[in-house]
């Protein structure tokens, strides 16, 4: 990015006062009239919220924990909760810092890691957090780990058994392998001959997959042809992280739970020519028993009737002749000739260092890890939250991390 000039005279005014949006528990306790003490280990944050709650963080020097815990200080009844933590947890730091950034969420910079972990996002009142309350009848908190930059709105591929999903689906990643990654989800039916467990599928067991629904760790999920099919929140990101675009092959009830999640997806449905030639496809591609057949034949009535109907998907493609129908898709994905098949490329790794101090003003995070040293100036930086997307119980995307620099006019952005 070109060097642009900005004026942070304000923010650091505010930072040179001493705001400190984050204070260590030995404050807090002084506040506390219960008698109750805190066995401090290793570094904590604490962070009040406006609704009389007290949210300490807690990260440790002991390999022991590994991760960061929090727990929740209720001046209201002048009691301690241990919350159910959704999500997956940060690995433990020996040093952090908290800043709430609305009444929803508190921000949590680990240090001593690189920019791709050292965000974090503690959800402690949005309407995840709230919904999951409200299923728990208890305290909830969920972590969301902060990533810098877009993500690429992911493909949602829905049609019936035969259609030839899977085959266009392997075209455009044959074609455009650095921009497209597949969601492999988890399924409870049998792996055929030529399908790689943790390539095509997660072959699961019943009873492991339905834990890890209950679990919160799906997307959607559904009953197909008599087995459990579902995307896993992970599936999605792990694409997503490398900087592709998520592909997701899922039947039209899995495709409707993601049209009401908070997941933005484009859904595209595929349509056989007719239902004979669905039949010939089907048995022509010799995977399914009769009895197999027959159930797919019966769903794909229904699946073909659902398709068709409107505001359940943003495109329907017939496809007949295979080229055309690829060469439509393509179209439809802005793949036209000389289309840019780079891969998006992921920003670069930025050092956070274990001792920093955090200032916020609006929707900017000011970070100082600078020191004396010649060129300290690298070591401050702006964190804009103002465009985050997403969040628990997935990842919270669209971070700007810029380097500043001081400058005669107040603050340089380097990057
Ligand atoms: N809801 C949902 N459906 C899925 C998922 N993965 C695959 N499916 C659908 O399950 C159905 C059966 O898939 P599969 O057993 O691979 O058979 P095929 O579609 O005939 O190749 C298809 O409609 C898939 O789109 C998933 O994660 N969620
Ligand atoms: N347009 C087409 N015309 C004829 N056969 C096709 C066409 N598209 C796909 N097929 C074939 O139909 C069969 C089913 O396709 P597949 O991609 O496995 O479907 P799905 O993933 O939707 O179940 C495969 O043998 C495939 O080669």
């Amino acid at each position: 990015m070109d060097d642009a000039f900005c004026d942070l005279s304000v923010l650091l005014s505010c930072c040179n006062q001493g705001e400190a949006p984050a204070f260590l528990v030995d404050d807090l306790q002084k506040d506390l009239t219960n008698g109750f003490h805190l066995k401090l280990k290793g570094h904590e944050t604490a962070i009040n919220t406006g609704d009389n709650k007290t949210y300490v963080i807690a990260g440790t020097e002991y390999e022991s924990t590994p991760t960061i815990e929090v727990r929740i200080y209720d001046k209201n009844t002048d009691e301690w909760v241990i919350p159910i933590v959704l999500g997956i947890k940060p690995k433990s730091s020996k040093g952090h810092t908290s800043v709430l950034l609305d009444e929803g969420r508190i921000l949590v910079i680990k240090g001593n890691s690189t920019s791709d972990d050292c965000f974090w996002f503690l959800e402690v009142n949005t309407a995840f957090v709230r919904e999951q309350k409200k299923r728990f009848e208890t305290d909830v908190v969920a972590w969301s780990r902060g990533v810098i930059g877009e993500a690429e709105i992911p493909i949602v591929i829905s049609g019936p058994s035969g259609v030839g999903k899977g085959t266009l689906i392997s075209k455009l990643m044959e074609e455009f392998p650095s921009m497209f990654g597949f969601s492999v989800s988890h399924t409870t039916r049998a792996p055929r001959s030529k399908e790689q467990n943790g390539v095509h599928y997660h072959f699961t067991e019943r009873s492991a997959m339905e834990k890890d629904i209950k679990d919160g760790k799906f997307l959607e999920f559904a009953s197909v042809h008599g087995n459990l099919y579902g995307t896993s929140i992970e599936a999605v990101e792990a694409v997503t992280d490398k900087g592709k675009r998520c592909i997701l092959d899922i039947d039209v009830q899995g495709a409707r739970s993601v049209r009401g999640s908070s997941l933005e997806a484009i859904f595209i449905f595929i349509s056989p020519p007719s239902f004979e030639d669905l039949e010939k496809r089907l048995r022509a591609r010799r995977t399914e028993t009769e009895e197999q057949i027959q159930k797919r034949l019966k769903n794909a009535r229904t699946e073909i009737e659902q398709g068709n109907s409107p505001g359940h998907f943003d495109c329907i493609l017939v496809n007949d002749d295979l080229e055309t129908c690829y060469k439509n898709l393509k179209k439809l994905l802005g793949l036209n000739e000389g289309a840019d098949t780079t891969q998006k490329l992921l920003p670069e790794l930025v050092e956070m260092h274990l001792e920093h101090r955090v200032s916020k003003i609006d929707q900017k995070i000011l970070i100082n890890c600078g020191n004396a040293e010649e060129n300290s100036y690298r070591n401050m930086f702006l964190l804009d939250f103002s465009s985050i997307k997403g969040g628990a119980p997935g990842r919270t995307r669209g971070l700007n991390l810029l380097t500043v620099e001081p400058s005669i006019n107040g603050y340089k952005m380097l990057s």
